[in-house]
């Protein structure tokens, strides 16, 4: 016990500069109603010592007049603290109504501000952090916890002071009867302070060590209950096997968690019992003197209600004490995430750029994926000229996702550069380099929201007209699917919002067409035409090389009669180019592209 007690003080140490975060951020999202909360907690802290002294009077006042018959004449003086009584036990009333609601506002305001703080450091964060599980960890304890924490830690701060308020002056009106009164008071709720301590840490230990077990079942649960995978969980009959991943992994924290709750119960219920047995002596005592006639009915009544309200305020000054600790545990959670710094480091003085003119060069570039031993890349050179449209094809898992990412500045290579003209893109300002580029990827994003804002993200800071966003579209061939649609652009896609539903391919082109939008120097698109025919492809193919007349374009495809429309074609093998030249070179080569060419067209392709 003493152990875990120096421990829990330890961890205390570690985490009281988080208190002032808190508070600040608190403050920042809500200090107008913070304050005017505190005021009335205030007044809820002082109002039932103010009914203490009031029902000593009362009670002194009706003793006296016990036996005289009563009347208007002799109730007449007791009417003051009568209508005090009253005036009080309404303040208190509404006292907690007014802090309930204030309350409610206050806590809604700062789950607002979190979640911007959350969502501001989300995309902060570069993609490398999505490959560490410890992120996803992290994250889903800091959006658990974070939502309801920094509120809590005030409400909590808020009822402590209350509860001490109280306590303070009733330790006051204990005094009175002895300076040992207020010190039994003290000692008889030790016991629940170490319970609280104590129970506090076990839950956040354990809530740490299953946060990865937590999150499998959210996974679970999102695969039982969305539609992305509904057809397959169908299909292949999942739903039992999910459905029994979950259930089992939810019985053991169910288990484990029922288990701490069990024990905490009953450590506070002894701990409560103690304080019980404390009061006996006291009572005891003074239940002697007032027989004595020392001490009169209202005095005795004041003392119990002092000592009663005491036990009650100190216990409820314990609890808050040991959800400030709770709280503060959990918000290093949320603290933590936000301090996480981004790895991409970014140049002190970022290069201007005029634009791109003579190309990109990729030099001896060797990259492997954070926690990864094998490299998707190694020693990679590969010269993307301005104003040419280049390929790269190659077998699954060659590392040509990869490169974009490069190129997007996603992630920096352990070896090796990336010249845009000459100059390394670590030395050009990020959101400056991203801007230059507009990437179709390879599972692009699909948005419940209608075609027009679908394809007008490519250039959200334009804010681009229905006249640019058509042409994007029919630059991709979206135009036709989406004039089809009841409501045309303005029509809601997919059924998140009740909205229609397109194919695989025309959301790709819609995807595509977002892509066109953005007025970007290098057009990079990773499988454009995987999901078109191939009526839709050769059509396609055709607008491209007009559409990108000028710009600096790399295709990165399976398909080799998307291919062949490039001025000069990569094949990728293993992290590597093995072969480069125009269609024709490649198959008078007669090496990898002709064998994979000939083995895709068939035999009667000459
Ligand atoms: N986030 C990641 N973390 C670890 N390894 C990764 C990650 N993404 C890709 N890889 C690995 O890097 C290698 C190259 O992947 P990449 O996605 O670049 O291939 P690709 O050529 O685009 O393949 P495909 O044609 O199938 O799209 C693969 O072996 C893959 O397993």
């Amino acid at each position: 016990m003493i152990g875990e007690l120096s421990q829990a003080c330890g961890r205390l140490r570690e985490q009281l500069p988080y208190l002032p975060r808190a508070f600040r951020l608190v403050r920042h999202a809500a200090g107008g109603l913070t304050l005017a909360w505190l005021l009335v907690l205030l007044l809820q802290g002082l109002l039932p010592v103010v009914a203490v002294f009031l029902t000593r009077t009362l009670v002194d006042g009706l003793a006296a007049i016990t036996g005289s018959g009563g009347g208007w004449a002799a109730l007449r003086p007791l009417l003051p603290a009568a209508g005090a009584m009253a005036l009080v036990l309404i303040g208190m009333e509404l006292c907690q109504g007014i802090a309930r609601w204030l309350r409610t506002a206050q806590s809604e305001l700062v789950q607002d501000h979190v979640h911007e703080l959350i969502h501001q450091q989300g995309m902060r964060l570069d993609l490398s952090f999505y490959d560490d599980p410890g992120y996803y960890d992290q994250l889903h304890r800091a959006r658990i916890d974070a939502l309801s924490r920094p509120a809590a830690l005030i409400e909590n701060s808020g009822a402590l002071l209350q509860s001490l308020i109280t306590l303070v002056a009733m330790g006051g009106v204990l005094l009175t009867f002895g300076p040992w009164v207020p010190l039994l008071l003290l000692f008889s709720t030790l016991p629940a302070l170490l319970v609280v301590l104590r129970h506090t840490i076990r839950f956040h230990r354990w809530r740490l060590r299953n946060t990865a077990a937590m999150r499998k079942t959210t996974y679970y649960d999102l695969l039982l209950t969305q539609r992305e995978a509904a057809a397959e969980m169908r299909l292949f009959a999942l739903g039992p096997h999910f459905r029994g991943l979950f259930r089992n992994l939810r019985h053991r924290l169910r288990r484990e968690r029922v288990r701490l709750a069990r024990s905490e119960v009953v450590a506070q219920v002894m701990a409560a019992l103690i304080g019980l047995a404390s009061m006996v002596a006291p009572l005891a005592w003074l239940a002697y003197r007032a027989l004595n006639g020392s001490v009169s009915l209202g005095g005795l009544a004041l003392f119990f209600q002092a000592f009663f309200q005491g036990q009650r305020m100190m216990r409820s000054l314990l609890g808050s004490a040991g959800e400030i600790y709770r709280n503060l545990m959990f918000l290093e959670n949320l603290f933590e995430f936000l301090s996480l710094e981004p790895r991409l480091g970014e140049a002190p003085q970022p290069l201007p750029h005029p634009g791109l003119r003579q190309g990109i060069d990729l030099q001896d570039v060797s990259f492997s994926y954070p926690g990864s031993f094998s490299r998707a890349l190694e020693n990679f050179s590969l010269q993307i000229p301005a104003g040419r449209i280049t390929a790269l094809v190659g077998e699954n898992g060659a590392g040509k996702t990869t490169l974009i990412k490069l190129l997007c500045r996603f992630y920096d290579p352990q070896q090796g550069r990336l010249l845009l003209d000459g100059t390394d893109i670590r030395e050009l300002e990020l959101p400056e380099l991203r801007r230059r580029i507009t990437v179709l990827f390879q599972e692009p994003q699909r948005y419940h929201d209608t075609a027009f804002t679908n394809i007008a993200l490519g250039d959200i800071a334009a804010a681009p007209s229905m006249e640019r966003v058509r042409e994007a579209a029919r630059a991709a061939g979206a135009d036709l699917p989406v004039s089809r649609l009841p409501g045309g652009y303005e029509a809601v896609l997919g059924k998140w919002f009740g909205g229609a539903e397109l194919s695989g391919g025309e959301w790709q082109r819609l995807a595509l067409a977002r892509a066109f939008l953005r007025d970007a120097e290098l057009i990079i698109l990773d499988e454009p035409t995987s999901a078109m025919d191939s009526w839709a492809e050769a059509d396609w193919l055709l607008r491209f090389r007009r559409l990108v007349a000028g710009r600096t374009a790399l295709m990165i495809t399976h398909r080799f009669t998307t291919a062949l429309h490039a001025d000069m074609i990569h094949v990728m093998e293993k992290g590597r180019i093995v072969e480069s030249g125009s269609h024709e070179e490649l198959l008078a080569l007669g090496g990898r592209y002709e064998f994979s060419w000939s083995r895709q067209m068939g035999p009667e392709v000459p």
